[in-house]
């Protein structure tokens, strides 16, 4: 993997000391965010500053975003953008520098930004993420004066079909980026809807945007993309297997040379247990003694009793890939043990009544907050004893890494970016106090149930438990070595382009 792309080391484009970047992201932290795209999108930026590069982001105007804005200029305008009126803002929040479609017709509405108040998805979604990359496109090939990137980076398969537009459309050469922090989300729209899309005909070909007689957005964007990062080495390799490539492991197969695996950082400054605004008792490291009140006020604030068996948390969205269903079959072990669980989600109906329907039955030991909330999770990371995160497939995981930075012992699945992240506590890496938490497999109830035994036996030797917390505090899961790993890839793909151009 990666052949192509291996780093030159050269951060530098064509003598030039930094570097444009055009980020093309459907969720932004602290703007809009569904998930860990957010996250990544939202810190990333940050990162790379000090390799010289300036990301600015596209984003949809939801009404947070746009209401977010601390100054908005319009840059162009749009008459008919795919039958809406569109404005394309420039402006700041957050600290973020972005620009921002402003198309109230797509993305002024009362669900989510993909989904109805039901969670059904929006049915025009294929006509609201092409007129968003559409736009993407035409920023790439110059249309904000004075601002022109030298690299389009886009995120997930929201953002996918920007690439494709570059490929087929613009006339400026500009080098395309796509990252993958999902599979599982493809964008597959029905192959009528090509006509509407604008794009040549041989866009709708094997190379391009056909999949299975469809349209696929994401397998359009990995197709057009020069370089295709996904969010962990491990992911990478999996996605060329059938069981995670989830009918894309062809492409990947077939693209092997420029897929590059790069586990996501953390903003550890907004993820800071000694300058965390959401927690009552601040500690760090040095400090672990000072983490002991924020147990006591989680378990207040969730109404549990403070008993002394182990405090079990998971924040997650309530789904199959996150192995939740899981879960909620082995509650009774937790009980069993006198330990605590404490969730915090939502998502499928079905999972979301079985961890209510337990919180009834036994409300000494589980308790449930649906939805959620950064500060409840904040609160969470900082008072739990451990963190269960029993996905199915996890491409990197963003949670475990927030728990390793609060010294809440992560217990995670063995798969994806999990199991390259979490250092197990066997008796080889304990002995060499480099053991950060447990993993488990096979993924299935017996496997989580076995790694819930194991926690309890370790959680009884204090000391060792301490020592998993404190190898964990220590772990950098900054984005300091992966930003630059990014930046050596926009590196790397400048000066091909431009020796190709020479
Ligand atoms: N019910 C809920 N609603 C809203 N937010 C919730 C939530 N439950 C948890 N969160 C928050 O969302 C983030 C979860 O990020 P993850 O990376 O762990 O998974 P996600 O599947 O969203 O992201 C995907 O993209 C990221 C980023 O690349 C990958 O790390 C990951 O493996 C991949 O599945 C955390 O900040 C968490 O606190």
């Amino acid at each position: 993997m990666g052949r192509r792309l291996a780093g030159s080391g050269q951060h530098k484009i064509s003598g030039k000391q930094s570097m444009n970047v055009l980020s093309v992201t459907a969720e932004i932290f602290p703007l809009v965010k569904t998930g860990g795209l957010a996250d990544v999108a939202g810190s990333l930026p940050k990162a790379l500053k000090s390799h010289g590069i300036r990301m600015r982001t596209l984003v949809p105007g939801y009404r947070s975003v746009i209401e977010s804005l601390d100054d908005a200029t319009p840059v162009a305008r749009y008459d008919s953008l795919f039958g809406e009126t569109a404005t394309l803002l420039a402006g700041r929040a957050a600290g973020l520098e972005l620009f921002v479609l402003d198309a109230p017709g797509f993305f002024y509405r009362s669900g989510g930004p993909y989904t109805d108040e039901h969670g059904v998805d929006y049915p025009d979604n294929w006509k609201r993420f092409a007129a968003f990359c559409f736009v993407a496109s035409q920023i790439a090939g110059g249309l904000v004066q004075h601002w022109r990137p030298d690299i389009i980076h886009a995120h997930d398969w929201h953002a996918a079909l920007s690439l494709v537009y570059v490929k087929y459309k613009s006339e400026v050469e500009v080098p395309r980026v796509l990252t993958v922090h999902n599979m599982a989300f493809q964008g597959q729209f029905p192959a009528h809807l090509f006509s509407e899309l604008g794009l040549p005909d041989e866009a709708y070909s094997i190379e391009g945007l056909e999949y299975y007689g469809d349209l696929g957005y994401l397998k359009g964007g990995l197709q057009a993309a020069d370089a295709i990062t996904v969010v962990s080495p491990t992911y990478a390799r999996e996605t060329m297997s059938p069981t995670f490539g989830m009918g894309l492991e062809g492409v990947m197969n077939a693209r092997h040379d420029d897929v590059l695996g790069i586990v996501n950082g953390i903003d550890v400054d907004v993820w800071d247990p000694s300058a965390d605004p959401y927690i009552e008792h601040r500690y760090s490291a040095k400090t672990p003694l000072r983490r002991l009140p924020n147990r006591q006020a989680l378990l207040d604030l969730f109404g549990l009793p403070q008993t002394p068996g182990p405090v079990f948390a998971s924040i997650n969205r309530l789904t199959w890939q996150k192995g939740m269903d899981l879960l909620a079959a082995v509650v009774d072990e937790i009980v069993t043990m006198d330990g605590r669980l404490i969730l915090h989600g939502n998502g499928d109906a079905e999972i979301e009544y079985a961890f209510l329907d337990a919180a009834r039955r036994f409300p000494r030991h589980i308790a449930v907050r649906l939805g959620y909330e950064e500060r409840v999770a904040h609160k969470i990371h900082a008072g739990a004893d451990a963190m269960l995160v029993p996905s199915r497939f996890e491409p990197c995981g963003l949670t475990q890494l927030y728990a390793l930075r609060y010294g809440c012992v992560p217990i995670v699945a063995r798969t994806g970016g999990l199991s390259e992240t979490i250092i197990d506590a066997n008796v080889a890496a304990l002995q060499a106090q480099a053991a950060t938490g447990i993993q488990f497999s096979p993924v299935d109830a017996g496997g989580l149930r076995l790694a819930l035994r194991r926690a309890l036996k370790l959680y009884r030797h204090r000391r060792i438990w301490e020592g998993l917390q404190r190898q964990g505090m220590k772990t950098d899961s900054s984005w300091h070595r992966s930003a630059a790993r990014y930046a050596e890839l926009y590196g790397d793909l400048t000066a091909t382009d431009m020796r190709l151009a020479g």
